[in-house]
Parts: structure tokens; C-alpha cells; sequence
């Protein structure tokens, strides 16, 4: 195993114990310039010879199964002395690590005083800003560094300083850009591990272990010493007391508090520990007044999804809903333009690209965006899926598939404008700077970024996916709605088609009556009850006569009227229950049910005299008809009947017309 030896700052002593917490393996070079003890005789040092018996057991105890002490332990060395030290303790593998700072008692009353009303001043703090100066300042007046910045980090990991204290004349970093070079990995994570880093003195000759040991880690120390690349850093920058503190966000390191001062600085324990809680404080202070702000951004999301909800029990077309929320939509999401896919078309409103290029758009985005979250990009021209779009008006593009069904996707997609953005960036000075001169970065260059539109938030992210289901169901309610209208038309068109093959199957086309069909029909049910029930029936036979003539002297469409009225005058003439049907040509059967003869020739006999007075217009002669009339006989069929009853008319013809025979007798030889 190599031997260890680490580098430490002289602040403080620092002692490797064994597990047991009894032994001591080594202590830091610095030990017995801090604290008095007496090495015993027999040359080993235990921890009980350091802290006294009483310390060195509570250490033992608190540390029974523990990572490290609850708290910090503070004793006196010596009743004669004032000299006070405060004691850390933690596990390092197999070994015990103790650290040992002197300690003031005399500054703890005011720092309280200090640190809670700087306590309530960042709890009262509205706005992030108000809050993070309120912290600078806070840190500023407690440890006296000459400048307090917050440093906070970007998704590329650069750093913008964006608060500042300053405690002389120095030139401010406000606003100033350093590059992510200048926080390596490697720092950034150590500060994940161990949020506050004091160095009292960069260039203090560091202490080390007597004896080196094998293989301790001091890692976690408050004493180790700043690494060789850091150190010629922050000399660059002139600076040799350092103190930093992490501000851990909700999802990583969000950024740093840097305090810099040109000579060396030292920070108290307890000043140390005042100054780590305000951090924490304001770090949960700005994640809440940060979630409220996205909290309130998000209600004023579902507001307008109110409205669509409505849209849903009175659903509109995307064309529609596009129309009335646009432009709520557009400054929702600080978007220029907007546009819904819906089935292959678009419907846009503000600056968007033209229908064509967008229909390219959304079948590269259904190929490579195959997930269901939100897509965007913040340089239109340099994303692969947009760059075709070639529109320099806008640069930011955030799209949101809407599942209308498992196979179809709809698109809502916003547009943003460009924001041209001035960056300046820190650059680290070349010159080595004097004793006790603290150098800004000067504002060695500012750069231009354009092409670019503002970041799509995640807050913005998650509200637009809300829309997004949103509009999914209001687009899916039409389209059901619309599916459903037209099934209803449907529905009408075949009832209306039913109803005209009806009337064809059943009804003369010109006359309006039964058809020979409908009729004989009629005439079959009727048998059947007589049958059944002896009821007489009737069958009338009757014809227009010398109709040919009318139509040869009139013309056909006279022949029709006459047909028409006939068969108007007639079906007026009868009873509810008996029927008119035409039999063919200008032949027409008048059905009457529960019928003897007598009443069958009164009624015959009435029709045929109502005939002869009918006038028809443009006709100036009477209409006649001949009636074979023939009375239901047990055994008739449909065939018989009729036969009797043509030959009945038949009779009446050569009889000379405008008369009622009657069939007294069966048909023979049908
Ligand atoms: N206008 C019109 N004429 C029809 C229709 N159906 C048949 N006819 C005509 O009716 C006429 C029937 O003539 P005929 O069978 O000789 O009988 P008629 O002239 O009435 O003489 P009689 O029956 O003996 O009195 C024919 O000229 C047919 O063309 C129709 O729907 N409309």
C-alpha cells in the first residue's frame, strides 16, 4: 500500500485515530504548535493524551457506530488558558479522522444576533434576485471577504455570476461569464460531496502527517490543502483567502458562493457554520419561490384549458379552437406562432413556416420523435429535423404529439422568435497580479449568440404537454361528434330510401293507389279471413271507357289527369276499410271488405254515377267507367275472383257502357 501524505492547511490540526478511537497513528506537523500535551513515555500517543480522558470517551461513544459526531464538541485546553477549540470527528475507512480548530467564544453571541436577522430578511425575500443579494450580503458583513459572488451554473455547465457583494473598491463580476473550463468535473463533484471549501491562505506552506500512513484519505477534511491547479488559479486571480460554498438545486449542483479576499482569511467554526446555514436556507427559499412561480404559470395553463374543456361539451373544429386560443396560447408560451396538425392538414396562425414545409416537418419529426413526450430546439437552422424549415424569423421550435388514436398522431407545435443575446466572458488574467490586488476578469470579450431563441423551460415543457391532452380529447370529442352527425344523415338517407322502395313496391307511381302487386296482396289476406269467417267480400272491376279515344284526341298526358282524378274521386269515395288498387293500364279494382252483393252494387253503381260528373280541366266530356262487379264465393281464389269480375265488366262493355254487371255465377274452365 503507498503512504499517504496529504496536504493540509495549518488552521487547524488534524489527527488519523484508529477505529477504536484510542490510538492516535499520526497527526498533522501543525499539532503542537496549536495545543499543549505531554507525550508519554512510552512514545505511544493516544487520543486521550490530546483531548483529555473525558473527551477523547464521549468521542469514543458518539462515534460508536456512527459516520461522524451529531455535532461539533468544543473544549478548553487548559483552565489557565481562554483558548477555546472546536472538535470534528468522522470515519475514513479504518482510521478516525480528527479535526481540531481554535475557536473564539467571545464573537458566538453577536454572530447569532447577525444570523438571525439575516435569517429573516432571505425569508422575506419575494424574488430571486432580492434573495440572492440579500445572501451575498449576509455572507459579505459575517466573514469579511472582500467579495461575495453567486455563481450560477448554465446546462453547459458555464457560470454567470449573478450576485455580488463587495466589500472594497473592486470592480464587479456582475453579469460576467466564466467558462466551464474553469469548473472541472472533477471540482464540481467534490463539491457535491462537500458543500463548503475554506481555504484561509492559498499559498500557505501546507502542513502534512508525521508519520505518513498507509492509504488515509482526507478527502472530506475541512483542512486539506487546495490541489496544485487550483491553487495557481486563484493566484491568477489574485486571491488568497477563498471560502465556497454549493448551492445544490433539484436536480444537481445549481451553482456556488464564492468569497475571495486578497490576503489571507480566516473564517471561525462557527462563522463557517452561520454561513452554511444561510445558504441552505436561501437554496430552499429560491426552490420554493421558484416552484410557486411555475405553480402560478401552471394555473394560468389550466385556465385556459378551461375553455377547451368547455369546447368539449360543445365541441369545435381544430380550425376553430386554433381561432379562439391562439393567441392565449402564443403568450402562454412566449411563442410567435402556432400550429395544429391535425389529419395531415395544418392550421396556423402567427409566424409559421408554409403548409408544405410543415407537412415535411412533422413526417421527419413522426420518424425520429417516436415517444410521446415533447420535442424542441432552440436553433431552428441548426437542428437536423428543422433545418429545411429555412425560416430566420423564428428559431425556436417546441412540438407536442397529440395521441388522437393508436395509429394517428396530431402535432401541436409552437414557434419562438430569436433572441439576440450578448455574453460577456471572465477571462483569467494573464499577469501576475501584485501582492494584495485582487483582479477582476477583465471583460476581455463579449460575444454575440444569435440564431438562437430563449430556452424552452421545463415548466414551459410540462404546461405544453398539459395543452397537449387537452386538445387531444376537445379534438377527439369533435371528431366523434362529427362521425356521429354524419351517421345521423346516414340514417335519414336510408329511412328515405326505405321509404321510396316502399312506395315502389307498393304504390302506383301515377296515381298514387295500391299497385297490382299491393292490391292482389290485399285481395289474398282477404281470402283468407273469409275463409276462416265466412265474411263476404267484394271484388269491382272497373275500366274507363273509350279511353284510348280521349287519349288519341287529347293527348296522353290528358289520359293521365283523367287517370289521376279517377283514382283520386274514387279513393275519396270509399270507406276506411275497403281498397283501391290499379290494375293495369287504365283497369281498377276496388276492394270492399264485408261486402253481399247488394251493398257491392250500391256501391258500384255510386261510383260509376260520381265518375260520370267528374269534369277534368282542358277535357270537355264526360268520363265513364264500365264495373264488373263479383262477390266472394266459398272456394274462390284470387284468379276466380277476378275472372268473374272481368267477366262481369266485360258484359257491361258490350252492354254499352257507363254500366255495373255482376257475376252471378262461378267462372268456369280457369
Ligand atoms: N294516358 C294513359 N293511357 C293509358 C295508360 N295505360 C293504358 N293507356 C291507354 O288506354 C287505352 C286503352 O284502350 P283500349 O284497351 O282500346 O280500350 P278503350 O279505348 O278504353 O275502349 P273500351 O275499354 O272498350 O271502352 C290504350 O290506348 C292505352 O294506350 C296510362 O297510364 N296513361
Amino acid at each position: 500500500m503507498s503512504m499517504y501524505h496529504p496536504r493540509l492547511q495549518s488552521f487547524g490540526a488534524l489527527l488519523v485515530v484508529d477505529a477504536d478511537c484510542r490510538r492516535i497513528q499520526a497527526t498533522s506537523t501543525n499539532l503542537t504548535r496549536l495545543i499543549d500535551f505531554e507525550r508519554p513515555e512510552n512514545g505511544q500517543l493516544m487520543l486521550a493524551c490530546v483531548l483529555g480522558k473525558r473527551l477523547s470517551q464521549r468521542v469514543r461513544r458518539e462515534l460508536q457506530g456512527q459516520q461522524r459526531l451529531p455535532g461539533p464538541l468544543v473544549f478548553m485546553r487548559s483552565k489557565h488558558s481562554h483558548v477555546c477549540f472546536q472538535i470534528h470527528a468522522y470515519r475514513a475507512g479504518e482510521q478516525v479522522i480528527v479535526e481540531i480548530e481554535p475557536l473564539n467564544p467571545r464573537s458566538k453571541r453577536r454572530l447569532l444576533g447577525t444570523v438571525n436577522e439575516r435569517l429573516m430578511h432571505l425569508v422575506e425575500a419575494t424574488h430571486q434576485q432580492e434573495l440572492l443579494d440579500c445572501l451575498v450580503n449576509a455572507i459579505q458583513q459575517l466573514t469579511g471577504h472582500d467579495r461575495v459572488t453567486v455563481c450560477h451554473f448554465d446546462s453547459d455547465w458555464h457560470g454567470l455570476m449573478v450576485a455580488e457583494a463587495l466589500g472594497k473598491r473592486l470592480p464587479s463580476l456582475l453579469g460576467q461569464r466564466f467558462p466551464a473550463s474553469d469548473f472541472p468535473v472533477a471540482l464540481r463533484k467534490s463539491y457535491q460531496h462537500y458543500p463548503v471549501r475554506l481555504i484561509e491562505d492559498v499559498n500557505a506552506p501546507p502542513e502534512t502527517l508525521i508519520p505518513a500512513v498507509p492509504g488515509s484519505s482526507l478527502n472530506g477534511s475541512f483542512l486539506r490543502a487546495p490541489a496544485p491547479e487550483r491553487q495557481r488559479y486563484l493566484n491568477r486571480l489574485g486571491v488568497r483567502g477563498s471560502f465556497s460554498l454549493a448551492i445544490q438545486g433539484d436536480t444537481g449542483l445549481w451553482g456556488l458562493v464564492f468569497c475571495h479576499s486578497p490576503a489571507p482569511h480566516s473564517v471561525e467554526p462557527p462563522v463557517r457554520d452561520a454561513v452554511r446555514t444561510l445558504v441552505q436556507m436561501a437554496t430552499q427559499r429560491m426552490l420554493l419561490l421558484r416552484a410557486r412561480q411555475e405553480a402560478r404559470y401552471l394555473q394560468r395553463v389550466q385556465d385556459s384549458l378551461v375553455l377547451s374543456a368547455r369546447a368539449r361539451s360543445e365541441p369545435k373544429s381544430p380550425q376553430q379552437l386554433l381561432h379562439e386560443q391562439a393567441a392565449i396560447w402564443m403568450k402562454l408560451f412566449r411563442a410567435h406562432g402556432v400550429v395544429l396538425w391535425v389529419n395531415g392538414g395544418a392550421y396556423q396562425a402567427g409566424v409559421t413556416p408554409s403548409p408544405e414545409a410543415m407537412s415535411q416537418f412533422v413526417l421527419r419529426l413522426e420518424r425520429a420523435h417516436v415517444h410521446s413526450g415533447p420535442w424542441c430546439t432552440r436553433e431552428i437552422a441548426k437542428e437536423t429535423l428543422t433545418a429545411s424549415l429555412a425560416m430566420p424569423e423564428q428559431c425556436g421550435a417546441l412540438a407536442v404529439p397529440l395521441p388522437l388514436s393508436s395509429t394517428q398522431r396530431a402535432w401541436l407545435i409552437f414557434f419562438r422568435p430569436e433572441q439576440v443575446e450578448t455574453l460577456y466572458w471572465a477571462m483569467q488574467p494573464t499577469i501576475s497580479p501584485k501582492p494584495d490586488v485582487i483582479l477582476a476578469p477583465s471583460v476581455a470579450w463579449s460575444e454575440e449568440v444569435v440564431g438562437k431563441s430563449e430556452a424552452w423551460l421545463r415548466v414551459e415543457r410540462l404546461a405544453a404537454v398539459d395543452l397537449g391532452e387537452d386538445l387531444t380529447l376537445a379534438i377527439s370529442a369533435y371528431e366523434i361528434s362529427s362521425l356521429n352527425m354524419h351517421l345521423e344523415h346516414e340514417r335519414k338517407a336510408l329511412a328515405e330510401a326505405n321509404q321510396r322502395l316502399e312506395q315502389l313496391a307498393h304504390f302506383d307511381p301515377l296515381t298514387k293507389v295500391w299497385n297490382r302487386y299491393r292490391i292482389e296482396e290485399a285481395i289474398n289476406a282477404e281470402l283468407v279471413a273469409a275463409k276462416r269467417y265466412a265474411a263476404a267480400f267484394a271484388l269491382l272491376l272497373f275500366d274507363v271507357d273509350n279511353f284510348k279515344q280521349i287519349n288519341d284526341a287529347h293527348g296522353h298526358s290528358v289520359g293521365d289527369d283523367v287517370l289521376v282524378a279517377l283514382a283520386r274521386l274514387v279513393e275519396t269515395s270509399l270507406r276506411g276499410c275497403d281498397h283501391l288498387g290499379r290494375w293495369g293500364g287504365e283497369e281498377f279494382i276496388v276492394l270492399a271488405t264485408h261486402s253481399e252483393v247488394d251493398a257491392a252494387i250500391g256501391l258500384a253503381e255510386r261510383l260509376r254515377s260520381l265518375v260520370a260528373e267528374l269534369r277534368i280541366e282542358g277535357l270537355d266530356q264526360t268520363i265513364t267507367v264500365s264495373i264488373g262487379v263479383a262477390v266472394w264465393q266459398p272456394g274462390d281464389s284470387c284468379k276466380t275472383l277476378i275472372s268473374r269480375a272481368d267477366n262481369a265488366m266485360y258484359r257491361a262493355k258490350h252492354g254499352g257502357r257507363n254500366r255495373v254487371e255482376v257475376a252471378l255465377e262461378p267462372a268456369t274452365a280457369l
